[in-house]
């Protein structure tokens, strides 16, 4: 299934979404929603605010008996009651009578306004209201915010902590949901030493299981299978088999996707007809593989093989990766947010490739920013990594706030350019 030739980012990010679909929703508690991604359209079941009630902690009046209260000629209120929140009080009220209530309280039905407490001497059994209220004043109204049966959220957003209170407000306690996609991530290189170990001459600490496993619950997944594996067809074999066994909704590996002798994600996953390997106009993240693994009667298994190299890694995730986690979690929106920014360093550019340069967010006017007009309020990047968009400098992304994405008719960066850069952190 290889193409032979250069794909555009686009076009395999298309392939890709093409290929993946959202997961089927299950039902949860509120409480297990947060991050989630809602499946269903929700209406309001309820009237915010529920009822007519006080915004302030005062005196609930009729506005015609306080109407010409000044500081110079109080006007004086018998006390006849209070209503705190949560009562299911409604006393009534007579000309020339006021009952005292607290914030969030149902406001008596004969009343028609609040005087806060500041605009009284606070009296119990009689008050004197020093300055009038205006008709209406402080009454949070029954549905001001949303009426029942008007639209709360819609399908494919993702489940802040503000959208699932909001959801509570509106009279749920459960909601639809798209599942967390679990996730296998395996690592592949015989020269990869777990983090801490002792390293011989050739070897290297292993980082991008815990950088995809990171990014990938960034994303929204649970990962729920990591492993590195030696340059070993049959021990990549049986890892593989594996991730299949655990019914994963999606498999990533890194390294082993290019041409050299030990390629073994190559090798390995080129036997099966459903994976292709493409080289696309990126850099870095040239060497890509992805397809469906097939077991039995089951949804097929998207599996991505991403370049080794640690920069190729996160800008692939980034690129493809991330985009199917989220449609498997059916979100409206795959994509990162991304902004106009200006370069305040140039760097370099690939030919005919679309780069994805490692940048970091520093202040306008930070040198060597040239004098910023005080209207160019747009971010400014600088280059993270010494050297360019190598995909070996793993060290620079960890100064990386996003990737200045720079097209592939561009020739060059200079300072005081400007570049789209989407945000990752
Ligand atoms: N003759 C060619 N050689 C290469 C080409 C090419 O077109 N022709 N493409 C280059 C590009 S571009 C990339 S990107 C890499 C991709 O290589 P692989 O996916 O096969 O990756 P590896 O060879 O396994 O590793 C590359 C590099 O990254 C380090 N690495 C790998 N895994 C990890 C890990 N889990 N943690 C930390 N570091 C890792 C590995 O040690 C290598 O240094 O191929 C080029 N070659
Ligand atoms: O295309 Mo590779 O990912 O640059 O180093």
């Amino acid at each position: 299934m290889s193409t032979g030739e250069l794909d555009t980012v686009d076009a395999h990010l298309a392939r890709v979404l093409g290929a993946v679909h959202p997961l089927a929703p299950i039902d949860v508690a509120l409480a297990d929603a947060g991050g989630r991604v809602l499946a269903v359209d929700v209406r309001s079941r309820l009237d915010i605010p529920l009822f007519d009630n006080s915004a302030m902690d005062g005196y609930a009046v009729r506005h015609a008996d306080v109407a010409a209260a000044t500081a110079a000629h109080e006007v004086t209120l018998r006390v006849v009651g209070e209503v705190a929140a949560g009562s299911a009080h409604d006393p009534g009220i007579g000309p020339g009578e006021a009952v005292h209530i607290m914030t969030g309280a149902p406001m008596p039905s004969s009343a028609d306004s609040v005087v806060p407490v500041e605009h009284t001497d606070a009296g119990r059994s009689v008050v004197a209201v020093a300055v009038a209220p205006r008709p209406g004043a402080h009454v949070r109204r029954t549905g001001e915010d949303l009426h029942a049966g008007d639209a709360v959220l819609a399908a494919g957003v993702h489940l802040t902590a503000a959208r699932v209170s909001a959801l509570a407000a509106a009279g749920y306690s459960r909601v639809d949901v798209h599942p967390a996609p679990r996730v296998g991530v395996v690592s592949t290189g015989s020269e990869l030493v777990t983090p801490g170990h002792p390293l011989a001459r050739g070897q290297i600490p292993e980082s991008n299981s815990l950088l995809l496993a990171g990014l990938v619950r960034e994303a929204g997944g649970d990962v729920v299978h990591v492993a590195s594996v030696p340059d070993d067809e049959s021990v990549l074999d049986d890892e593989i088999a594996r991730c299949l066994d655990a019914s994963l909704d999606l498999i990533v590996l890194s390294g082993g996707v290019s041409v050299g002798g030990h390629d073994v994600v190559k090798a390995t996953l080129a036997q099966l007809r459903t994976v292709g390997f493409h080289t696309i106009a990126m850099q870095p993240g040239k060497p890509q593989a992805f397809g469906m693994l097939h077991r039995g009667a089951e949804t097929p298994t998207p599996v991505f093989g991403l370049p080794g190299n640690p920069v190729a890694t996160a800008v692939s995730f980034e690129a493809f990766v991330r985009p199917a986690l989220l449609r498997l979690q059916g979100a409206a929106d795959v994509h990162r947010p991304r902004i106009a920014a200006v370069a305040v360093e140039g760097w370099r550019v690939p030919r005919a490739k679309l780069q994805f340069m490692p940048v970091a967010v520093v202040a306008a006017g930070t040198p060597p920013d040239a004098s910023p007009t005080p209207l160019d309020t747009r971010p400014r990047v600088r280059p993270a990594t010494r050297g360019g968009s190598g995909s070996h400098l793993v060290g620079g992304l960890a100064a990386a706030d996003g990737y200045a994405i720079v097209p592939a008719e561009v020739d060059e960066v200079r300072a005081g350019d400007p570049v789209t850069v989407m945000l990752v952190t």
